[in-house]
């Protein structure tokens, strides 16, 4: 129902990219967090801004957010949505990025979603207040909000929050705002700390204490991303297993969200290799310091392809013995020309979340048959999608993961082939 006062009552029409809901007003749209498709609302408009004052009709997806910080922490902005629901919703911006890209006739997707207390990285902002320090994520364009629960992350990672704390308030060297970086590896929390003071020799002292007494066996420090790290302590060797190689990531490393998540994209790559002998060769894009490497290691010869310099010589200082090489190369300012590519049986690509860039153009251009994509945006796909099917390219399976529960992001692995005998068997599979 609409009307020419500032106060109307307006249904949800979808959600957005970032999960809040969006009503049309007067020719606009709203975008509205915590509210859902179908919901009824009572709203006041205001010059370009909207006011929730209530609402009249639930929809059937709404349950009670399992943490009383909804709605402030910037960490979960859709705890508020039935998860099966929350999973369909994303399968959506990947279904949606397929068909608009010119893939029609879709597989069914596999879809799977990490449980709660699964995520074993956390990046969070600090701030000294008086009396002690906040740990937490920011809120929406505010401040931190101090994570005093947390049903997303580990057990383990949320039970060293408090000592922490203690531990970060006796710093002098964070004087105002910093951040802290934490990945549970195998071998225990790896923390990368951000502080606007280098650390002084009591700092390392307290930060070394804080190591032994928690089982800590690094920890790092940095003035900001991108700079030089220093270590701060340690305590015991570095190390996490990646398809049974023994690998040591380095400071801040990237890690997927969970290791459940990690596992499901693994399976979802590995399911979409085409038949391999163990000499065929695997070219393997943005590799990080292994993740699907060494699994991949296991069906043909590697060759990994990582721009950052810690990340890949991590991975090359783990290769020994195994099926794999590395190799550092920023795929943007030089990307793996054609000549290079169609030395590959398939290519495994898992980009940033901007995308591939400059390097799918040469991708295309190859002879190469077969691509397994992982993605983490929906908005790269729908960008990157259309050239792969011009190029010949049809869908021969897509995962779903969502690893990144009560967020709007969501992962896809997608299984692409242009060669015509895989097609015809991939698709007499599924009228079977
Ligand atoms: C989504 S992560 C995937 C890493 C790895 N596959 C994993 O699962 O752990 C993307 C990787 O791309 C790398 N990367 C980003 N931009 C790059 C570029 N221009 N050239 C090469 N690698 C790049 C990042 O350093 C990061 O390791």
């Amino acid at each position: 129902m609409r009307g020419d006062s500032q106060q109307c009552h307006l249904t949800v029409e979808q959600l957005g990219r970032s999960g809040d809901g969006m009503v049309r007003y007067e020719g606009r749209s709203y975008y509205i967090p915590g509210t859902l498709p179908g919901e009824q609302l009572h709203l006041r408009f205001h010059h370009e801004s909207v006011e929730l004052l209530g609402w009249d009709h639930y929809a059937p997806e709404r349950v009670n957010p399992p943490c009383s910080l909804a709605g402030r922490c910037g960490g979960c902005t859709l705890q508020h949505m039935e998860p099966t629901a929350l999973l369909h919703w994303k399968a959506q911006h990947i279904e949606h990025a397929l068909t608009k890209s010119g893939f029609t006739d879709l597989p069914t997707p596999i879809m799977y979603q990490t449980p709660p207390h699964s995520r074993q990285r956390l990046d969070v902002a600090l701030q000294r207040v008086p009396g002690g320090v906040i740990l937490g994520l920011h809120e929406r364009g505010g401040d931190p909000v101090d994570m005093t629960e947390c049903p997303l992350i580990r057990p383990e990672l949320f039970a060293l929050l408090p000592p922490l704390r203690t531990c970060l308030a006796s710093l002098g060297a964070l004087t105002g705002r910093g951040a802290l970086a934490i990945n549970l590896l195998e071998s225990g929390p790896d923390l990368t700390l951000e502080t606007p003071a280098p650390l002084s020799g009591s700092d390392r002292e307290k930060l070394a204490a804080f190591a032994r007494a928690h089982h800590i066996p690094r920890i790092t420090w940095r003035p900001a991303p991108g700079k030089m790290m220093e270590t701060a302590a340690q305590n015991g060797p570095v190390f996490h297993h990646f398809g049974g190689v023994k690998v040591t990531p380095p400071p801040a490393s990237f890690l997927q969200a969970s290791s459940e998540g990690e596992a499901a994209i693994c399976e979802a790559v590995l399911a979409g290799l085409p038949p391999l002998n163990r000499k065929d060769r695997i070219i393997e894009l943005y590799a990080g310091c292994g993740t699907l490497t060494f699994p991949l290691a296991q069906h043909g010869f590697v060759k990994a392809y990582e721009g950052d310099k810690a990340a890949i010589s991590a991975l090359r200082a783990a290769t020994h013995g195994s099926r794999a090489e590395g190799a550092e190369r920023d795929l943007n300012r030089q990307p793996l020309l054609p000549t290079e590519l169609n030395q590959a049986r398939v290519v495994v690509l898992d980009p940033p979340y901007a995308g591939t860039g400059k390097q799918l153009a040469s991708l295309i251009r190859s002879t190469v048959q077969d691509i397994i994509y992982v993605s983490c945006s929906p908005a790269a796909l729908e960008k990157e999608l259309p050239a792969l099917h011009k190029a010949g390219f049809a869908l021969l399976s897509w995962h779903v993961i969502d690893q990144f529960l009560w967020s709007s992001d969501v992962e896809a692995v997608l299984t692409l082939s242009r060669d015509p005998k895989r097609i015809r068997k991939a698709r007499k599979a599924r009228q079977s």
